[in-house]
Formats: C-alpha cells, sequence, structure tokens
C-alpha cells in the first residue's frame, strides 16, 4: 500500500516536474528565437557555442565558434591570408596604434605566409604597425639553427616584408634563465595591449603551441619538456631523426591564447582529421588543447575537407551551408573574388 502510494506521488512530482519542464523548455525557445536565427540544430548536437553573427540582428559579438570547411590546403591559406589582411586593414594601424599578431610555425601555415608576402609585395598589406609574437621556440638550439622556429619565421616571412624586426617576437630558447624569458615574454604581450588575432595550428593528438595533452588549459607562457608524440612528428624536419629533436621548448600557454580577442585554428589533412573532432565535437578537454577554444568568445577553426573526415555529417553540412557567409568574412574590394 505504502510503496503504491509513493508510486502515485512519484508519478505526479513526475507529471508536474515534466510539465514544468515543458514550460521552461518552451521559454527557452521562445527567447532564442526572438533574439538569434534559429542556428541551434549543431550546437545543440554538440557543446558549441555558435552563432552565424554575419547575417545576425542581434550583431552580437560574443560567443562564436566558426568552422570554415574549403576544399583543400591552398584555399585554406587563401582565406586565412585574406583574413589576416582584411583584419589589420580594418583595424588602420598607425604609428600610436599596433595591430598586434599571434603566429605559429609548422608546415600549415607555411602556405599562408606564402600568400601574406605576395600580397604584401602586390602592396595590399603593411607590416610596417604590426607586432608579432610567436607561439614557440625549441631549447637548446642555436637561434640560426636551420630548424629553430626563428630561422623559420624569418625565412618564410619577416624577411620578405616590411615589419620592423624589432616588433617580430620570438622566445629566446637560449636565453640564460628560461623562467624570467617566459615572464617576460607574457609582460612584451601586455605592454603591446594584448593579442588581437591569434592564428594557431594542431598537432595530430590536438596540441595547440607545444600544450601537449594533459597541459592545464589556464597555462601561460612556460618550459615545456615535449612528449614523444611530438617528438616523433617533428622528427621529420631533422632528417627523420628523433635524437635531433630538442627535447625541450618554450611555449605560450593555452591560457595566454586564450587572451587574444580572436582566434584562427588552421587543421589541414586526414592525419588531423580526429584531433578536429575532439576539439569542436567533443567536451573541453585538457587531452586535447586546442578544444578550450569552445569557451573563446571569438574562434575560427579554419579547415579542409580532408581534416573533416571524423565528423558527423551534419555538423559539415551545416557549416558548409554558411559558406556565403564566411565568404564575406574575407572579401575585400582589393581583392579578387574568392573561388
Ligand atoms: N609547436 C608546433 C605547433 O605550433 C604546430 O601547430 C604543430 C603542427 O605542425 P604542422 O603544421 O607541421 O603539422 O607542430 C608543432 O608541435
Amino acid at each position: 500500500m505504502k510503496s503504491r502510494m509513493n508510486k502515485e506521488m512519484g508519478e505526479v512530482g513526475g507529471s508536474y516536474r515534466s510539465y514544468g519542464l515543458r514550460v521552461s523548455r518552451a521559454l527557452l525557445l521562445l527567447l532564442l528565437s526572438v533574439s538569434c536565427w534559429p542556428v541551434y540544430a549543431v550546437a545543440a548536437a554538440s557543446s558549441l557555442c555558435i552563432s552565424t553573427c554575419g547575417g545576425c540582428p542581434c550583431k552580437s559579438d560574443k560567443f562564436k565558434m566558426r568552422l570554415v570547411i574549403l576544399e583543400d590546403s591552398e584555399r585554406v591559406a587563401e582565406w586565412a591570408a585574406r583574413y589576416i589582411i582584411k583584419r589589420i586593414n580594418d583595424f588602420s594601424p598607425g604609428p600610436n596604434k599596433f595591430f598586434v599578431l599571434g603566429l605559429p610555425t609548422g608546415g600549415t601555415p607555411l602556405g599562408t605566409y606564402r600568400k601574406l608576402v605576395q600580397y604584401h609585395k602586390a602592396g595590399k598589406i603593411s607590416f610596417k604597425y604590426v607586432k608579432t609574437f610567436n607561439m614557440d621556440e625549441y631549447v637548446g638550439i642555436p637561434r640560426d639553427h636551420d630548424q629553430s622556429y626563428h630561422s623559420f619565421m624569418w625565412e618564410n616571412f619577416f624577411k620578405h616584408i616590411d615589419i620592423d624586426p624589432a616588433n617580430a617576437h620570438v622566445l629566446d630558447g637560449n636565453a640564460p634563465n628560461l623562467e624570467t624569458e617566459c615572464q617576460q615574454y607574457e609582460e612584451k604581450i601586455k605592454e603591446a595591449g594584448g593579442i588581437e588575432l591569434f592564428m594557431g595550428g594542431i598537432g595530430p593528438d590536438g596540441h595547440i603551441a607545444f600544450n601537449e595533452p594533459g597541459s592545464s588549459l589556464v597555462s601561460r607562457t612556460r618550459v615545456k619538456t615535449l612528449n614523444q608524440e611530438t617528438i616523433t612528428a617533428n622528427a621529420r624536419f631533422f632528417g627523420n631523426d628523433m635524437s635531433k629533436v630538442p627535447k625541450q621548448a618554450l611555449t605560450v600557454g593555452v591560457g595566454t591564447v586564450m587572451d587574444a580577442r580572436e582566434v584562427m585554428v588552421l587543421v589541414t589533412g586526414s592525419h588531423k582529421a580526429y584531433a578536429l573532432h575532439m576539439a569542436i565535437e567533443e567536451g573541453v578537454n585538457h587531452m586535447w588543447t586546442v578544444s578550450a577554444f569552445q569557451q573563446h568568445p571569438r574562434t575560427i577553426m579554419l579547415c579542409d575537407e580532408d581534416a573533416t573526415l571524423e565528423l558527423k555529417v551534419k555538423t559539415v553540412k551545416y557549416f558548409k551551408d554558411l559558406w556565403t557567409v564566411h565568404r564575406k568574412m574575407i572579401d575585400d574590394h582589393m581583392m579578387e573574388s574568392f573561388s
């Protein structure tokens, strides 16, 4: 008898609860539908906070994560370069107003640097009033070693543009005190006014800069001992000889990149497909440090078709349908139409 009563009370409570749930769901839906375009399907399916605010009446700058999907790495490079150019030119930098750009190394951004150099030579962009901060640098290899990130940046980018070398910052992996070097780097970023746009790449294990799996998502610039996976992945730059890959590096932290006002992460190739899936379709997870950017107010994940191989069909379809919005983000009267 008692248990029957309990059951009945439970059922009554249950129906009140589900009524309450239905009312609050209806209220939530009503709120959402008056404040934004109905773009919630994929957002609900994943933990992403997405908005198409290019055409959104709320004009909110808060909490957008875009996935821009392009056919191949060549188009990714073109889109990224044009986006950087547009952001710098729209900012109208000058002697008292420098644009602060965060930069990565690696094979992925090479095409973007090539395009930026081309556009610079064609007179579409100047870096005179731009300050750059690189993400990372190896510890213990000479600055002029052909695989130091300093040499990489100088050879592939800085020497071809009009940046003042004093404004192109790369961590010093040979500093007498590495801890002090890291602290001072953070201070220099602050003094420059913070980073306006941080471009990044990722490793196949979803690491950003050298923030490998398990790194704190609030980490700052620091000395990092590299894990086996990173050493293996980077051995290709050292004649496939793992013993030649430095074992330590200096790296900005996930928190340092999170402080940037905007983040753009380039992901190309099928070997990064699982990392992209973990980055945007699963929860924030310190074992896939790039997933932290789900909680950044302005992030662009820029990828090629190959990198989408592990994504849900509905995720890919949803974002591809936004191509007209993504195209407008780079189109500039000074450029030819993007195809
Ligand atoms: N520290 C760098 C990262 O900043 C870079 O994103 C990653 C991927 O490099 P790649 O673009 O060559 O795949 O390699 C290194 O680990």
